[in-house]
């Protein structure tokens, strides 16, 4: 069945610390011949992998994967909030392909998303509810991860069960590239923090006003150059693009999380979500890449790219 994939960066800081006009103007480019080639593909069901940032999925329960059969935005950064039209049917029919092929994923009939889903679906679609869809989670900041070669079986699994629809098909992944933006983290954050982690769902406006204005400051220190966070690393994300566009993507199941994170830091495992969206249209052969824009940005703290790929 037809398919085609686009993934993007994702970043909480668009519009709130944005970089010289003529950058977004280009990003904003880069987003509009994205949206012009979702609405010539015109896809009646988009299957999108996104991470989490402790807004939806939490350490009293965090699974590596998770399929939404229904599942609601939490609204932060702007992001629309609200139920996604999440398309029952299918998200179980995808369940069942990957498990059927050894990959253990979860499940959620109340799944919580962030601006992970909420950006990428606003951006290339206009709105969450504008396309049917499948939300797949993936653990991309809640350590330990799964090795990476997991995610290449799990995008292989869902573009086989994509391909067993008798749908259009829009393969979506939605992460940075390098990156360390300041999310934090189970072994350093202090103990009200911790708790946050492990439990954290549904803050007051008031905590998460102070979380989204902590990562808007960091923006603003690294794009001054004085934040203490990793650098970005543009010759690690080019290499990544080079290696999706390649196609030969078990090349990417000898990379150990840890030299994601000295490379291109802890969020680069966003990229996962990438991974997964070109496993997934791999699984129906040749694919070839159709447009593929990068810049680093570090007002946003992103290495940022967005491309598209189609089928050969
Ligand atoms: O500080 C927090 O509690 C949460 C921080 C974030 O949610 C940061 C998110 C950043 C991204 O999504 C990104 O990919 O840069
Ligand atoms: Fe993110």
């Amino acid at each position: 069945m037809p398919v085609a994939l686009c993934t993007m960066s994702h970043s909480p800081l668009m519009g709130r610390n944005d970089p010289d006009a003529s950058i977004v103007a280009e990003v904003d480019a880069a987003f509009a011949d994205a949206r012009a080639f979702i609405a010539d593909f015109a896809p009646d069901l988009v299957v999108i992998f996104a991470p989490d940032h402790y807004n939806g999925v939490f350490y009293d329960l965090l699974p590596p994967f998770c399929i939404g059969a229904a599942a609601q935005s939490v609204g932060d950064y702007g992001t629309q909030a609200g139920p996604l039209d999440v398309d029952r049917d299918a998200a179980y029919r995808i369940a069942r392909t990957v498990l059927a092929a050894g990959v253990d994923t979860a499940f959620s009939e109340r799944m919580h998303v962030d601006h992970g889903f909420a950006q990428a679906l606003e951006l290339l679609t206009g709105s969450i509810t504008a396309v049917p869809t499948v939300p797949i989670f993936i653990n991309s900041v809640g350590e330990p991860l799964c090795p990476v070669s997991r995610i290449r079986l799990l995008g292989n699994a869902v573009g086989q069960a994509a391909a067993a629809l008798d749908r259009r098909v829009l393969l979506v992944g939605s992460g940075g590239l390098s990156h360390d933006p300041p999310v934090p983290r189970l072994d350093t954050a202090p103990p009200p923090v911790r708790e946050t982690l492990i439990s954290g769902r549904n803050p007051t406006p008031e905590q998460r006003a102070a979380r989204e204005q902590r990562v808007i400051d960091a923006g603003r220190d690294f794009a001054a150059g004085v934040a203490t966070i990793q650098p970005l690393n543009p010759g690690w994300d080019r290499n990544l693009l080079t290696v999706l566009a390649s196609g030969e993507l078990d090349e990417i199941d000898s990379w150990t999380n840890d030299w994601f994170v000295e490379q291109a830091g802890h969020s680069s495992h966003e990229v996962r979500t990438w991974i997964a969206a070109y496993a997934a249209l791999a699984a129906q052969g040749a694919y070839r890449v159709r447009s593929s824009y990068y810049r680093p940005i570090p007002e946003w703290i992103a290495g940022f790219a967005v491309t598209t790929a189609l089928p050969e």
